[in-house]
């Protein structure tokens, strides 16, 4: 008895060991399969008059066009699977068509993103008439007239981030910097958007509104990145496994922030339509407030003759508890109108743009000046002449000419978006080559900005490049950290005024250095990891003096 129940176990361990066999076999040769099909020679450029390369393993744009613009040249094709043909080009001339003189031949990106979430129904990745539409309804919030209303509260936000400067220079202790500049920037956005309070400005630990943007997309390896985008690939497959067979662990947007954003986001837009419904005249004239407007508007037209408007308690009682299940009707792409959950994707998209981007750019620029302190000297004298009152004008702004030249040359080196895309709805041919129909344009920003064929020692920072003569004497594709054409960034103008302002109040009052304390050292470099922005691998750290001292 004892020798049989031996011998079962023995087969159960033989039929076990088999079946891991079989498995991490099956598991293999899909892989093999996976990579080979992935990596098969494909000519179809070709007949188009481009250079067909195979990018081989590379699967993320940043690097597949580092290696496309080193070893072939300004414009190569490569085919991602067996329906996507992506052209990466780098030519200033057949950038201007496709960004500007035949904008409606690439009005799309092909930018999705792998979301349940609102998010991925951002205007970032609208397309067609919904583009157009909610573009033309979100575009007057950004305006400079708007901008300048809301200034107040940006220099109430640069004030405090100087008193956290002025701080580490009495303590003697180091500045976190992309901690302290990311409750900056979601400080803004929070206010000047939303009319939320985000302030934690200096403190060692987020709010909530801070810390749920902040943490809004999973920060995943580029190894991970990687085998993702080989076994599930970019588009569709993924998509198909988030939404239909429910796996949450592959959505970029991470579930608490989404839950987080769409329960504060209900509430704020319910309270909003009770005082849109009650009056005209808004407390609070901000992008959610005009987005809300719009969506009221359209529904008091809309509303058949004789049905009663709803009532405040049923607005605010529909709205506390956030409900998936009540989705709002898609409104015909023609008509000036948005409904709620539009907003909500809208709201999210911003609020995440505007932290990411944003305070990328003031990271980089305080580290660039801290390591060209001769260029700090003459943004801090260039403050000392222009600016005479405690907060800053924006005329004063647009006088700070070379404190302007600093920034563009940040966003030169370190663009925080480094790959834009387009894609063509219909065959077109510019000079030798066809673009045909469906194919997707990958334009290398970082690269571009980087070529020594427009910038000489490109890898040096040298604000010079911006001056307005050696501007003038380069295509201003050369130089397009916010994109270009009529789908630039909406935010353009409020980033500028954040940084500036920003500046102002930080430089006016310490210096920035680096030492042998701060990180990276005095002397030493900082590594970038490009996983479609560019991550800083060591968070920076810098020393700071009082001025005078
Ligand atoms: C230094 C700061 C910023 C940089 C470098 C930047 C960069 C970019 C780039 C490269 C694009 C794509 C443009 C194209 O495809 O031609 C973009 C789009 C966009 N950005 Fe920004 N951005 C910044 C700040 C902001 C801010 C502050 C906001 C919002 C408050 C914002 C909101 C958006 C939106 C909504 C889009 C999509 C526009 C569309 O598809 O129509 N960005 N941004």
């Amino acid at each position: 008895m004892a020798t049989e129940t031996f011998q079962d176990i023995l087969n159960g361990f033989n039929l076990a060991t088999n079946g891991v066999l079989v498995l991490t076999s099956t598991v293999a040769a899909l892989a093999i399969y996976l990579i080979l099909s992935r990596c098969r020679r494909d000519r179809r450029w070709e007949k188009y008059g481009v250079k067909h390369v195979d990018v081989g393993l590379r699967r993320l744009p940043e690097p597949v066009c580092r290696f496309l613009m080193k070893e072939h040249g300004p414009t190569a094709g490569y085919s991602r699977d067996r329906d996507s043909l992506v052209l990466v080009t780098s030519d200033l001339n057949l950038l201007k068509q496709i960004l500007i003189k035949d904008f409606n031949n690439f009005a799309n990106r092909n930018d999705s993103l792998p979301t349940k979430s609102p998010f991925g129904q951002g205007l970032f990745f609208l397309q067609d008439n919904d583009w157009k539409r909610i573009r033309q309804l979100m575009s007057p919030s950004f305006s400079t007239g708007k901008l300048k209303r809301i200034s107040t509260h940006i220099q109430d936000a640069a004030n405090r981030l100087s008193q956290v400067f002025q701080k580490c220079a009495d303590t003697g202790a180091n500045l976190k910097l992309l901690h302290t500049i990311g409750q900056y920037s979601t400080a803004i956005i929070a206010r000047t958007a939303f009319g939320l309070e985000a302030d934690s400005i200096g403190e060692e630990e987020d709010d909530q509104f801070t810390y749920y943007t902040k943490t809004m997309f999973k920060r995943r390896s580029n190894l991970y990145a990687f085998l993702l985008s080989i076994f599930v690939g970019f588009g569709e497959f993924r998509t198909f496994l988030i939404h239909r067979v429910g796996i949450h662990y592959l959505d970029a947007v991470t579930r608490r922030s989404s839950d987080y954003f769409q329960a504060i986001l209900k509430e704020s837009i319910a309270e909003r339509e009770v005082v849109e419904r009650q009056s005209s005249r808004h407390v609070n004239n901000d992008f959610l407030q005009s987005l809300v407007s719009t969506m009221v508007a359209s529904e008091v037209a809309q509303r058949p003759e004789g049905e009663m408007a709803p009532n405040e308690s049923d607005i605010l009682e529909k709205n506390k508890v956030p409900n998936s299940s009540q989705k709002n009707k898609v409104p015909n792409p023609s008509q000036k109108k948005i409904s709620k959950d539009e907003i909500i994707a809208q709201s999210m998209l911003t609020i995440f743009a505007a932290y990411e981007t944003t305070s990328s750019s003031l990271q980089f620029c305080l580290y660039m000046l801290a390591k060209n302190p001769d260029v700090q000297e003459k943004v801090y004298e260039e403050i000392l002449d222009v600016v005479e009152h405690e907060d800053p004008t924006h005329e004063d702004l647009a006088k700070l000419t070379y404190m302007g030249q600093v920034l563009d040359e940040t966003l030169r080196l370190f663009p925080p978006v480094s790959v834009i895309s387009r894609k063509a709805s219909e065959t077109r041919t510019y000079g030798d080559i066809t673009i045909p129909a469906g194919a997707v344009i990958q334009i290398p920003i970082k690269e571009i900005q980087r070529d020594p064929a427009y910038y000489s020692n490109p890898e040096v920072f040298d604000p010079e490049r911006f001056s307005p003569e050696n501007k003038a004497t380069r295509n201003p594709l050369a130089f397009i950290p916010f994109g270009q054409g009529p789908r630039l960034c909406i935010g353009m103008r409020l980033a500028y005024l954040e940084v500036k302002t920003a500046l102002v109040q930080v430089l006016r009052k310490v210096k920035v250095e680096l030492n042998d304390t701060t990180v990276p050292r005095k002397g030493e470099d900082i590594t970038l990891i490009y996983v479609g922005t560019p991550r800083i691998a060591k968070p920076i750290e810098l020393a700071v003096k009082l001025r005078g001292d």
